[in-house]
Parts: C-alpha cells; sequence; structure tokens
C-alpha cells in the first residue's frame, strides 16, 4: 500500500467509528484511526459522560482496540472531527500516544471540512517524558 491508500484507509476508519462517538454534550464527534505495528487499523471515538470529566477522547479508545486486538507499537494516526480546523490531539492524548510511538510517528488531524494537517508526535510533543525515564 502507498501512503497515500494507507491514508484513505486511516481516514475512513476514523469516519466510520466518528459517526457511532456518543458526544450527546458537546456535539464534538471525534474518531481516531492507528495504523499498528501489526498492520491493522484499530479505531476508537470519543465517549462522554453526565459527569463531564470522566468522558474520554476518541485517541484513548483507539489505543485500547489496538491493544485489545493485539498491535503493541503506533505506526500512524489519523483523527477526524467536525469542522475546518485541524482536531489535533488534546495534551493528555499526545502523552498517550508517547507511550506507544516514536517521536517520528505522524498524526494527521482532520477536520473534514477543512485540509490534513500532518505533524510529527515530537512536533505535537517535545522533549517529552516517557518510559525510558524510568528505565535504571
Ligand atoms: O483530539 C480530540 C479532541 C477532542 N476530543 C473530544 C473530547 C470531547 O468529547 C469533545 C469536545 O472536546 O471532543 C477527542 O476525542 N479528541
Amino acid at each position: 500500500m502507498t501512503m497515500q491508500e494507507i491514508d484513505k484507509a486511516l481516514f475512513a476508519a476514523a469516519e466510520a467509528v466518528r459517526a457511532k462517538a456518543y458526544a450527546p454534550y458537546s456535539k464534538f464527534q471525534v474518531g481516531a484511526a492507528i495504523l499498528a505495528d501489526d498492520g491493522q487499523i484499530y479505531a476508537g471515538c470519543n465517549v462522554e459522560n453526565a459527569a463531564y470529566p470522566v468522558g474520554n477522547c476518541a485517541e484513548p479508545s483507539a489505543i485500547a482496540a489496538m491493544l485489545a486486538g493485539g498491535g503493541k507499537r503506533i505506526r500512524r494516526v489519523y483523527v477526524t472531527g467536525p469542522g475546518t480546523a485541524p482536531v489535533t490531539p488534546c495534551g493528555g492524548c499526545r502523552q498517550r500516544i508517547r507511550e506507544f510511538a516514536d517521536p517520528d510517528v505522524e498524526i494527521i488531524s482532520h477536520g473534514v471540512d477543512g485540509e490534513p494537517l500532518v505533524q510529527t508526535l515530537e512536533q505535537l510533543l517535545p522533549h517529552s517524558f516517557g518510559p525510558d525515564h524510568l528505565k535504571k
């Protein structure tokens, strides 16, 4: 598969799961799709809650799907949401992606009425703290 075909598949997976997002409070449905080290695509949506702070973003849902499906490392991420502005992962999600991705992994942020924005994890989360820091 070419990179273009991979991104097309990631976009389609993010959009398919975004339609199922549970976002009755913000009405801001988000989908995230991960290409994992096993070659599979794993997707997840945001899941809000009446107790607002315990809702979760689409990215951790996709990470959970990856782990449940047998994937171990993140090779590429595609995030879709409403509007024209690129839907970039929030700070907490950048750190969650960091746990499973190398610094050069590209994250594509796409407000579906606008253009996709491609950035590396290093760009989104410079000088990050990660698992290596805990190794003696
Ligand atoms: O990258 C993002 C940004 C926002 N949201 C969700 C959280 C919340 O449910 C809604 C509005 O912030 O969008 C995500 O899932 N991922």
